[in-house]
């Protein structure tokens, strides 16, 4: 297969934890030839509102310089090179006219279909053109493939990339695919859709998104569990009661019914953004910071969990969700789930992770919550008072508090609950923190598949949710109906309560960063 330089050049090993703190130490550098980004599915709702505003802001930062790289939109479409400008060219926000002009002139439309030669003959030579005008050498050059795509198109599309559009040579330069989710819909199709894909890629060529990894607190995991001495004896079955993951929305499925129907929350968001997160917090300390040390910790731990019980979980759908005509008027699909997933191994036996992502909710947010026992032989009678919680906000207003309970102020000696609080908005005001899909997409230029999904951790991942989701899919596990702008079921709330969580009444923490001081 000519795969170009990711045949015999792993790309692990790219971020040791030294290098981490080189991030700035960009390594285009050491591969500075001819590159080329394909935005396949450049006519739709993720390439104008992600990927082609990720590729501006790397672009804004000098990653990805005029002289060298070219960006080609390609789909069914009928439009021109202006059209597709045109189309993304109001989202791309922060910067001046002109240089919105400047990086809108790297980009160029080929249109043609996913499953016929003739389009990606046309991709390959403008391809093609673009690395002659560079006077590129033959074979050196990079072509990144964004799958920007609903996955039913994957396989013909990587058969056309593969047939039509590789580098040409396997000494230098490369061939990368990168694949959105959802990855399959059960552990069968993702087997199947990955034996298509493994036959025409390999596994370094091939770079699976999950676009939470490129979060900026996911990705401050790592650190924060093995770089703090304060974490490492705390975080097991002897201190922490249970976790919770939560992701909520406060809009609907908006005009996406018809995909989301297909799918539902656990697919959506469950099995792949909050699983992701789980093996973060719940993993054991990897051997080093390669990306295949990491991840071989990851399907570990994936591995150790067993399987869900259904009375552990509680579904929801809400009231209006049937409205979109694209949904069938008897759909099941849930918008709302709560699940526990407990993890058989020394350190976390007992200890239930909940994991809860909803669509019409009453506020936008992600976050971690790591519940703390209670302490034994409280001598200050404050149980009522809520436990140690470390609360990692994910999103909006990124952020890290740990609730404690303090003496409240004053001649009293009395207890109250209060925080030790790192707000990302105030500590690092200078920084601009970057958005997920750029990071992902300067790592794929890079070789750096840390932050993606492998096909074992694929398999692993759907191995915990296929039992369930069948059970849905054939309406054994029914969704409770919720009204929108709500947190969902009672019973979620009911369950989180069954699996130990403690609420802490009466307090509420509002983001530094939001609050007027
Ligand atoms: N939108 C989002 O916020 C997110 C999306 N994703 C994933 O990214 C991928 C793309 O999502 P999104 O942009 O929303 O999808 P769209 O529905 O907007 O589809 C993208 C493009 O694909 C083509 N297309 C659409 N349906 C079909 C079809 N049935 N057969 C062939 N081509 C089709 C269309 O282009 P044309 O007709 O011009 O060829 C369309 O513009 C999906 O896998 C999605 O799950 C992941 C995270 C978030
Ligand atoms: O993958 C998806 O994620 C978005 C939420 O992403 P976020 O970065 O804004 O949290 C979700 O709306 C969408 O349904 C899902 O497909």
């Amino acid at each position: 297969m000519s795969g170009g330089s990711d045949e015999s050049s792993p790309s692990s090993g790219r971020a040791s934890l030294s290098s981490l703190s080189d991030l700035n130490d960009l390594e285009l550098s050491s591969e500075s030839s001819c590159l080329s980004i394909v935005v396949l599915g450049a006519s739709g709702d993720l390439a104008k509102k992600k990927t082609f505003p990720a590729l501006f802001h790397l672009f804004q930062q000098g990653f990805l310089q005029s002289g060298e790289v070219h960006i080609f939109g390609y789909a069914r479409s009928k439009i021109s090179d202006e059209g597709l400008r045109e189309r993304i060219r109001g989202y791309l926000k922060g910067a001046s006219d002109e240089h919105v002009s400047e990086f809108l002139q790297l980009v160029t439309y080929v249109s043609g279909s996913y499953d016929s030669g003739e389009g990606f003959e046309l991709l390959n030579n403008a391809i093609s053109e673009h690395e002659t005008s560079k006077n590129n050498t033959a074979g050196s050059s990079r072509r990144l493939f964004y799958l920007a795509l609903p996955p039913s198109v994957y396989p013909s599309v990587c058969k056309m990339i593969r047939s039509y559009c590789m580098n040409p040579s396997s000494h230098a330069g490369w061939t990368r695919v990168i694949v959105e989710k959802p990855f399959g819909k059960d552990l069968d199709s993702a087997k199947e859709l990955s034996a298509q894909l493994g036959q025409l890629f390999n596994e370094k060529q091939l770079y699976r998104i999950d676009h939470y990894l490129g979060k900026e607190l996911v990705q401050n995991l790592l650190v924060l569990r093995f770089a703090n001495r304060l974490f490492l004896p705390l975080w097991n079955r002897d201190n922490i009661d249970n976790v919770q993951i939560v992701f909520r929305e406060d809009i609907g499925t908006e005009g996406r019914g018809g995909y989301f129907d297909q799918y539902g929350i656990i697919r959506d968001i469950i099995q792949n953004h909050l699983l992701q997160v789980f093996c973060l917090v719940a993993m054991e300390k990897p051997v080093s910071l390669k990306p295949e040390h990491i991840r071989d910790e990851k399907v570990k731990v994936l591995q150790s969990v067993i399987p869900i019980k259904h009375d552990e979980v509680v579904l929801g759908q809400y009231d209006g969700y049937k409205d979109d005509s694209t949904v069938p008027d008897d759909s099941n699909t849930p918008t709302f789930a709560s699940l526990v997933l407990r993890v058989h191994n020394e350190r976390w036996d007992g200890v239930p992770f909940i994991l809860k992502a909803g669509k019409a909710l009453n506020s936008r947010k992600a976050e971690i919550r790591v519940q703390f026992k209670d302490s034994p032989g409280d001598i200050f009678k404050c149980k009522t008072q809520g436990r140690n919680e470390l609360v990692i906000r994910l999103q909006p207003s990124e952020s890290m508090y740990m609730k404690l309970t303090v003496k409240k102020p004053g001649l009293e000696m009395a207890t109250e609950q209060s925080e030790l609080d790192l707000s990302y908005g105030l500590r690092y005001r200078e920084v601009k923190i970057p958005e997920a899909y750029e990071r992902l997409i300067l790592d794929t230029i890079r070789g750096d598949q840390q932050h993606f999904v492998r096909r074992d951790e694929l398999k692993a991942a759907w191995e915990i949710f296929t039992p369930l989701l069948h059970d849905i899919d054939d309406g054994k596990v029914k969704s409770l109906p919720y009204t929108p702008g709500t947190r969902g079921p009672p019973e979620a709330d009911e369950l989180s309560k069954r699996m130990g969580y403690m609420q802490t009444y009466g307090y509420v923490w509002i983001p530094p960063t939001l609050a007027k001081i």
